[in-house]
Formats: C-alpha cells, structure tokens, sequence
C-alpha cells in the first residue's frame, strides 16, 4: 500500500509513502531539460521540463515512482491491483505506455490543467518495459499548487476525477473512496457535544475525542480516511523546515511499522521510504525505513541544462546526533 498527499502552505509540496516488502532499488533522479525520453509509440522527446523524484533506473531510464516537474507539477503513481487496465495500442491517440505515464505528463505540462487536455488524447499501452520488469497495476494522483485529480485507466477508459481531498491510497476506485468519507462527517479536530441523549451526562474526558471513530488499521480505505482527515486539518507555520516537517508529520499517520501486515514467508510490508518534494523549489526531502533523518536533494544544485540522468543512492542508515 502507499499514500500521498498534496499540501500547501507559502510552497507547495507534495509527496508519499511507499509501502512494500522490499526495495526495487529506488535512487533520487533528477532528469535534466535536454535528457532524450525515447517513447515506445510517441518518438523521442528531445527536450522537456527537468524532473526529480523517486525512480529505478534501468537501461539508463528513469521508471519513476513520483516525481515533480521545474514547473511545481507533482505526479504519483500508487498500486491499484485488481482494477487497473491498460489498453492496445490505438490509433489517433497518444499512445503511452504505462510505465512512461509520468515522463509523458511532467516533460511536457506545467500545471494540472495543462495536463488535463494532455489527458483527453491519451491510451495508456499494456507494454512492459522488459520482461524482468512487467506491468504495474497503477493509478495516478496529479497535483499542483491549485488543483489535483486522480487517473485511472480501467477496463471502461481512463476517468480523471477531480480530487479535492488531496490524497490517494490504493483500492478501491477512487469514487468509492471518496462516497467513504461520507462515513466520517461527524469527526472533528474539536471537542464532541453530546448528541447522544440529554438523559446522560456524557463529558469529554480527555483531547481528541472528536475523532473517535477515525479508522486506525492498515488497510487502503482506512489509510485514505486518516490521512484526508489529518491533511485536511493540519495547521503549519509557512517556513521551509515548519512546511516539510508538518508534512512527515501528515504522511507519519499512515506509516507501517515492519510486523503489523504479514504477508507470509518472513516478508512484511512497511513504509520503506516517504517523501516530500518542495515543487516551488524543486527539492526532493526524504526519510526511509532505517533512517529518520531528513535527507535532501535539490535539482536546482544540478545543471539542468544536462542530457544524462543524475541519480543519488538513498541514505539508508540512521544517523543519530548524540548529544554527549
Ligand atoms: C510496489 C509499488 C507500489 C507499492 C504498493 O502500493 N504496494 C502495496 C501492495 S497492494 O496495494 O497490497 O497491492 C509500485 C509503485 C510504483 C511502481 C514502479 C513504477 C515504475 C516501474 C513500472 C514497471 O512497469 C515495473 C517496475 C516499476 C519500477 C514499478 C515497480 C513497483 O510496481 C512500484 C514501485
């Protein structure tokens, strides 16, 4: 499972969780202006806006997980297993094969609306990028500093839903997700009254009562509830450090602790990396399983004028300041 989030304070920021049982071999990679994405369908693009986020690079191409754009365009891919599906080739369509989705939008649009006529002419293409690397079963969150929508590509087309919540899980459809939340209109950040019969006194003896009821599992549906919940109500100073750590703290609220879902075998999902790029600034923050420190890189140190990939291994020792 994975999460993400878009946020806003002075910047805009936006970011995720990914949950798995183990690593693709994830590096931070910038992509710079004049890198030549060699699309399958859609001949090469030459030239496009530099991008940073999360990717496994293989055959020196970036198969992004999420990234942002220069232009302060986020997009996120999460798993949606069951309900994806990605079409033949067809004519007259831009013609995108699934795992060149993010290439494909952020080289080219520089805000959600941009991206949105873009839509209108895509298929996604069932292509695997090689045999050792199959099919995806993704959707897609795609945010700016204004909007964000979510793409799902199913068996009846691609459906761009507006989504003004702000976060994305895995399954099931978006729509339902949302249609969930209607479930949860009576939590709130405030003190509860008693709604419950004027023959009791009910009090509230501790904080936080008023969001009793918020679903505290693993499971995607409720992953989504808390964190629209704490997206939604979250409150910030608009400083750099205040911004990027209030958004750790949104996204720590679905995190998963190795041991709590077991898939058997030995293995366990858990939050192996979050992430939170400034898409104003182009920084890319993150922490991984094994390391809370804050790390981060900042596509505008590079030259973004270059043609050649510049990934950065991930940190992923914990690096402890003793005080003594
Ligand atoms: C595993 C992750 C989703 C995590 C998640 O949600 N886990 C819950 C399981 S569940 O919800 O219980 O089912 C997803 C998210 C993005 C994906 C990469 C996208 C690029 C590329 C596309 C290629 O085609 C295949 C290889 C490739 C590197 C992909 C590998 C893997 O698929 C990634 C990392």
């Amino acid at each position: 499972m994975c999460t993400a989030a878009a946020y806003k304070t002075k910047d805009f920021y936006f970011g995720r969780t990914l949950d798995y049982e183990f690593s693709f071999g994830d590096q931070v990679t910038i992509t710079p202006r004049n890198y030549p994405f060699r699309f399958r369908f859609q001949g090469t693009m030459e030239t496009h806006y530099a991008m940073i986020g999360m990717a496994h690079v293989a055959d020196d191409y970036p198969l992004y997980y999420e990234a942002v754009n220069e232009k302060g365009l986020g997009m996120a891919g999460l798993n949606f297993v069951g309900n994806a599906h990605y079409g033949e080739k067809a004519d007259g369509k831009d013609n995108v094969a699934q795992f060149e989705f993010i290439p494909w939008i952020l080289g080219q649009c520089a805000s959600v609306k941009e991206a949105l006529r873009l839509l209108e002419q895509v298929n996604l293409v069932n292509t695997p990028f090689s045999e050792s690397l199959p099919l995806a079963q993704l959707h897609w969150i795609l945010a700016d500093r204004d909007e964000a929508v979510t793409v799902e590509s199913v068996l009846s087309g691609i459906h761009v839903y507006p989504n003004p919540a702000g976060v994305l899980t895995n399954n099931p459809p978006f729509p339902e997700q949302m249609f969930n939340l209607n479930n949860y209109m009576h939590l709130s950040p405030k003190d509860p009254e008693n709604c419950f019969s004027d023959k009791l006194s009910l009090k509230t003896y501790c904080r936080g009562m008023g969001a009793l009821g918020l679903p505290g599992d693993l499971s995607s549906q409720s992953r989504f509830v808390r964190a629209a919940f704490v997206k939604l109500n979250s409150v910030s100073g608009d400083s750099e450090e205040e911004s990027v750590s209030q958004f750790f703290h949104i996204l720590g609220s679905v995190d998963q602790q190795k041991g709590c879902s077991d898939l058997g075998n030995g293995n366990f999902e858990m939050t192996l990396y979050t992430c939170c790029c400034n898409g104003d600034k182009g920084i890319y923050y993150y922490t991984t399983y094994g390391n809370h420190q804050i790390t981060a890189v900042d596509m505008h140190r590079e030259d973004l004028e270059g043609t050649r990939l510049i990934p950065y291994p991930l940190v992923q020792k914990e690096q402890i300041l003793y005080q003594n």
